[in-house]
């Protein structure tokens, strides 16, 4: 018998052909591996196959439009992939660079970008404060508090370059607590903006330098 469920598979929402279009199958190869060898390997939890595609998936494409032509970017503490690989697939324009310093999650990172063909893709083993180089685009998805999180991601931000945090319910409280700290690290503004994308709200704080 597998070890991975086969619980019923989500299949993409209507509107993942708009943020995907001709990548659309690539983003299903995505999710099927996410579901099969992500749960094995422990990277994402049996329950959460039934939601890969509203829960992880389209909640990390809401950002998606909002990306710079071209742009550098950073996923800190990408984990599977999360959202970093989403908008590599969705976005073949962009650099994607996944920072992540856990060798299983790593290693499956390495395998998802060989298997699925991204060349805009380098997965780099590191903890966030052992990485000097900066990026257009700094994100992170369910990795730590803002304050924290600023500490991290702010001096990967190139000056002119933008911090987007991926946060959930608690991003107005986060956001009062860590202003200081995020205009002490250079933080020209702040800017929250919420996405009701269906089952599970998304909220990103933009933060420019
Ligand atoms: C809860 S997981 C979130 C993974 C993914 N971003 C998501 O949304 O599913 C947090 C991740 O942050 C990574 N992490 C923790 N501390 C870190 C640090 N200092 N620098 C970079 N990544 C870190 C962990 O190894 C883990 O993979």
């Amino acid at each position: 018998m597998s070890e991975t469920p086969d619980v019923s598979r989500e299949t993409p929402p209507p509107h993942a052909a708009g943020v995907f279009a001709s990548r659309l199958e690539l983003a299903e190869q995505y999710a099927e591996l996410l579901a099969t060898d992500g749960v094995v390997r422990g990277l994402i939890g049996p329950r959460e196959v039934p939601r890969i595609w509203d829960r992880h998936i389209m909640n990390s494409a809401v950002v998606v439009p909002r990306l710079p032509q071209d742009a550098t970017v950073a996923d800190v503490g990408t984990g599977a992939g999360l959202p970093g690989l989403v908008w590599a697939i969705a976005r073949t324009d962009i650099q994607m660079t996944l920072i992540e310093p856990l060798l299983r999650r790593t290693s499956f990172l390495e395998e998802a970008v060989e298997k699925l063909g991204l060349d805009n893709v380098e997965v780099l083993r590191a903890r966030a404060e052992e990485v000097h180089t900066t990026y257009d685009v700094v994100t992170a998805r369910a990795v730590a508090g803002l304050d924290k999180l600023g500490r991290w991601c702010m001096p990967l931000v190139r000056p002119g370059g933008v911090l987007l945090a991926m946060k959930g319910r608690s991003a107005a409280d986060e956001v009062a607590s860590a202003t200081a700290t995020l205009h002490r690290l250079g933080a020209t503004s702040i800017v929250v903006t919420s996405y009701d994308n269906g089952d599970v709200p998304t909220t990103v704080v933009e933060v420019s330098k």
